[in-house]
């Protein structure tokens, strides 16, 4: 069965199709995460200071940030939070429900498709597929496991955008292939492995180890310059040290949102 393309989630390398930087769209996220706390406090309004602490980002960057999506907050007053916030989330295409494959529910699947964080964001996690005959037919977070057989046509039957790839890493390839040939433009991969994929198809990948190596490597030179009666400077991002251990995409560091920018 044939369904119209869904929205392309895909941005260009440096900038989205609007002309927002893709740093600041890395860093939209935090923001949101900040004004929604503030609004669940009952913050009217939060001056780009506070906001910005409350995001671990500059000032002078969070302004900048915000001045993309047209949004200067008003003099002696500061932003309205309920505002920022749709805004915000218009922006990263949060006001319409994306739903989410998850392929593989071995110990990684059962914890994403029971995490309750998703659907608040804008995520359902629509389908849940595994190769294995034991735990296809196995309801998990309310959803009965399919199996792979059937994945091209649960994505294009339920109009799935996104697929998380929860398989070991030498199937991940084929799922994401799949997946994509299902009509999925977004693959969050937690496998140990690079997934190539089409020109309009986007793939984030997530390695929880490579982030500790990050901070090994940190602690190491902490240690090091301990050692040596000194301590050496925080990094403001990471790409040097994610040069030296070959992984090139991380967004730890002493803030995430500085990370991202
Ligand atoms: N990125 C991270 O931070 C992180 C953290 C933990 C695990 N992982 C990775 O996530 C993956 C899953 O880990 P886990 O601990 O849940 O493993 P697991 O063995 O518990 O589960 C893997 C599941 O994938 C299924 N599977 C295998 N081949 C498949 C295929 N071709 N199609 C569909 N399903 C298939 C298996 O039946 C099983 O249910 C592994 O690649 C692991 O390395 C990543």
């Amino acid at each position: 069965m044939t369904r119209p393309r869904p929205a392309r989630l895909v941005r260009s390398e440096r900038a989205t199709r609007d002309g927002i930087p893709e740093a600041t769209v890395s860093r939209l996220p935090f923001y949101l995460q900040a004004l929604t706390a503030l609004a669940e406090r009952g913050v009217a309004t939060v001056s780009s200071e506070e906001l910005a602490t409350a995001a671990g980002v500059g000032s002078a960057k969070l302004r900048k940030d915000l001045s993309h999506l047209g949004s200067y907050g008003t003099r002696g007053v500061g932003y309205e939070v309920q505002y920022l916030i749709y805004q915000i989330s218009r922006e990263l295409g949060l006001t319409q429900d994306w739903k989410v494959v998850i392929v593989g529910i071995g110990n990684l699947g059962h914890a994403l498709a029971n995490y309750g964080g998703f659907t608040s964001r804008g995520f359902t996690v629509a389908a849940l597929v595994d190769a294995d005959a034991r735990v296809v037919g196995e309801t998990v977070a309310g959803l009965t496991v399919t199996g792979l057989d059937s994945l091209d046509q649960t994505v294009s039957s339920l109009g799935i955008q996104i697929g998380v790839v929860a398989t070991p890493g030498p199937a991940a390839q084929e799922i994401c292939d799949r997946l994509v040939a299902a009509g999925v433009t977004g693959v969050l991969n937690f496998a140990p492995c690079v997934l190539t994929v089409p020109d309009g198809v986007m793939v984030r990948r997530v390695d929880l180890a490579t982030e500790l190596q990050i901070l090994a490597f940190h602690e190491q030179r902490r240690a090091a310059g301990r050692l040596a009666g000194e301590m050496p400077a925080e990094p403001q991002d990471l790409s040097e040290a994610l040069g030296a251990i070959g992984e090139p995409r991380t967004t730890l560091t002493k803030s995430r949102a500085e990370a991202a920018g």
